[in-house]
């Protein structure tokens, strides 16, 4: 053992009369907790044999299939008691969620009690596994085995009582009514090549509460941070021992003069890993000060008073939100990663649709367009080539469009191309008054109109809807990175990027393309941009993508 690593403290003369030895064992005392707040003793009064039947206890827990586990899901109340799944808990920065599962135990109370009515810190019943084998044995031995540490945690708080040069019962204020909560730990083996950084048992942390006593199994794993060399110092299993560490609101109690120190398990011994903390918080109620002999004369304390209730539930607040962040990060992912798949199936096909359609079928030009541009020959093509297509006569000819010229006597010299302003004056004239009257000339005609009118008003409703707020709302509701703000941002700028897809079309298909080139261009450009689309990553990028694809599909539609 290295050392620095906590030594190992006789704490049995604490309960006897050798006054030499006590007051050395308050002395070493002294030294860890200005050290860093580490110890480990044995000595103490939990029987070694009770130890081992609540290790069999946590390992009978574990042993169980995770659906029974989950009966008793510690989500499901508020006080903290109950199964914890595998990588809920976060404690370092930068780290993936733990790869431990925790079952916890704490004081009975009952739902009457004064603790659970005025739902005090970590307050209520025990949840108990229903189908554990021994069931009883698991419930008697989990409570014998608290309320035997529950003694040894005062006995400690008497002892570092002392090394504060304060009477032994100086903290019973602190320890009557006092909450704690055990924690039967299951650490899985790690995966011998598993990433270090992104698989801790526990990330580094230090404790919340008062103190800790910790239960270990044979497998090592536990590392204490050695502060002055920035080395981790493994903490050696030693049977029947207690690791001893005091917890965040100590340390502030002490005016930092004590430490709470930072702590880990990485457990790559390829074993499986138990052990069974034991958090001492403290009477929720306690007003947590600077101790005794914790500051010079004239020096303040450095921070103000604080309830036990308050410091440990902030803390975990802490932890939870960082690990629920941490999913939530890595569900983001996800989603750019499905989005990616979704396009990619979408667009391959849709790539080689537009190929195929370009390059094997023949295409024509549609007849209307044709005509506008007084090529009458194309458009008597481009009807006879569907019509054979289908297997249907071909009854169109060049003379009979030549017979209606001749009959509304129109010059020939109007057969050749429309400019692009009689192509508009001529589609300004279905706007005219005697258009509209029609539409409501009789009462059935009045009816189909409104009923029509009101359809397309409806749909106009439905489609921004639909289109719009529907994924805004599934983009809050089910991702925190998200904010309805950046969805509607977007949305705006997508749009108003979009305008320039209908225009641009309006003026390509006016050029040598034509409508049939530009249409089979812009659809294998937006077959590319899908497929580009896909490697994106980041989000300003996929909104960049989103706008010119959203472009092109409306170019796309215009064209047709
Ligand atoms: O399991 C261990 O060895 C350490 C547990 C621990 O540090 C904790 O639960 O806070
Ligand atoms: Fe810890």
């Amino acid at each position: 053992m290295s050392p620095n690593a906590p030594p190992v403290l006789d704490f049995s003369v604490f309960y006897g009369n050798d006054t030499a030895a006590k007051a050395k064992l308050i002395d070493q005392l002294r030294e860890c907790c200005h050290y860093n707040g580490f110890f480990q003793i044995t000595g103490h009064r939990v029987p070694r044999e009770l130890q081992q039947r609540v290790m069999g206890c946590a390992r009978r827990f574990f042993d169980l299939p995770l659906e029974e586990k989950l009966l008793i899901d510690k989500n499901r109340n508020s006080f903290n008691r109950g199964y914890e799944l595998l990588r809920s808990q976060m404690l370092e920065v930068g780290t993936g969620p733990e790869l431990k599962e925790g079952l916890y135990i704490g004081e009975e109370i009952p739902e009457d009690h004064p603790y659970f009515l005025q739902k005090k810190l970590n307050s209520g019943p025990n949840q108990w596994p229903p189908t554990v084998p021994d069931k009883d044995e698991f419930e008697q031995t989990s409570m014998e085995y608290y309320h035997a540490v529950f003694d040894l945690a005062k006995n400690v708080l008497g002892a570092l009582a002392l090394t504060l040069n304060v009477s032994e019962s100086y903290f019973d204020p602190l320890t009557d009514g006092a909450v704690a909560t055990m924690r039967y730990l299951h650490y899985p083996a790690q995966p011998k090549d598993a990433e270090e950084k992104l698989n801790r048992g526990i990330g580094a942390h230090t404790d919340f509460g008062c103190i800790t006593l910790l239960l270990q199994d044979e497998v090592d794993g536990l590392q204490v941070l050695d502060a002055p060399t920035g080395e981790w110092l493994d903490v050696e299993p030693v049977p029947g021992a207690y690791v001893v560490n005091l917890g965040n609101l100590f340390m502030r109690m002490a005016n930092d003069r004590y430490k709470s120190n930072i702590h880990r398990v990485i457990n790559k011994s390829g074993q499986e890993r138990y052990s069974i903390p034991f958090f001492f918080s403290g009477n929720p109620d306690y007003l947590c000060e600077c101790l005794p002999h914790c500051r010079q004369p004239g020096e303040g304390p450095k921070y103000p008073p604080i309830t036990v209730e308050q410091m440990v539930t902030a803390s975990y607040k802490e932890s939870y939100g960082r690990a629920e962040k941490y999913k939530q990060e890595i569900k983001a992912k996800m989603e750019v990663v499905a989005t990616r798949y979704t396009l990619i199936t979408l667009g391959g096909p849709s790539l080689a649709f537009t190929l195929i359609r370009s390059f094997v079928f023949t295409l024509s030009e549609t007849p209307r367009y044709s005509l506008s541009k007084g090529r009458d020959q194309a458009a008597v093509d481009a009807v006879k080539h569907v019509a054979r297509q289908n297997g249907k006569p071909e009854p169109l000819t060049l003379s009979m469009f030549q017979d209606i010229d001749n009959g509304l006597d129109i010059p020939s010299t109007t057969l050749s191309a429309l400019l692009t302003t009689e192509i508009l004056r001529g589609n300004m004239e279905d706007f005219t008054g005697s258009h509209y009257r029609a539409l409501v000339g009789t009462r059935s005609l009045t009816r189909n109109t409104f009923l029509i009118w009101g359809f397309w008003l409806t749909i106009g409703i439905a489609y921004p809807l639909y289109f719009n707020s529907l994924p805004s709302y599934l983009a809050t509701k089910f991702s925190s990175s998200g904010s309805l703000d950046t969805t509607y941002r977007n949305y705006c700028i997508e749009s108003a990027v979009g305008v320039s897809g209908p225009l641009s079309a309006a003026y390509l298909v006016t050029t040598f393309f034509g409508r049939r080139w530009m249409m089979g261009l812009s659809a294998i450009v937006t077959g590319v941009f899908l497929f580009a689309y896909a490697g994106v990553s980041d989000a300003a990028a996929l909104l960049a993508f989103a706008r010119v694809t959203r472009m092109l599909g409306d170019f796309d539609t215009l064209s047709k």
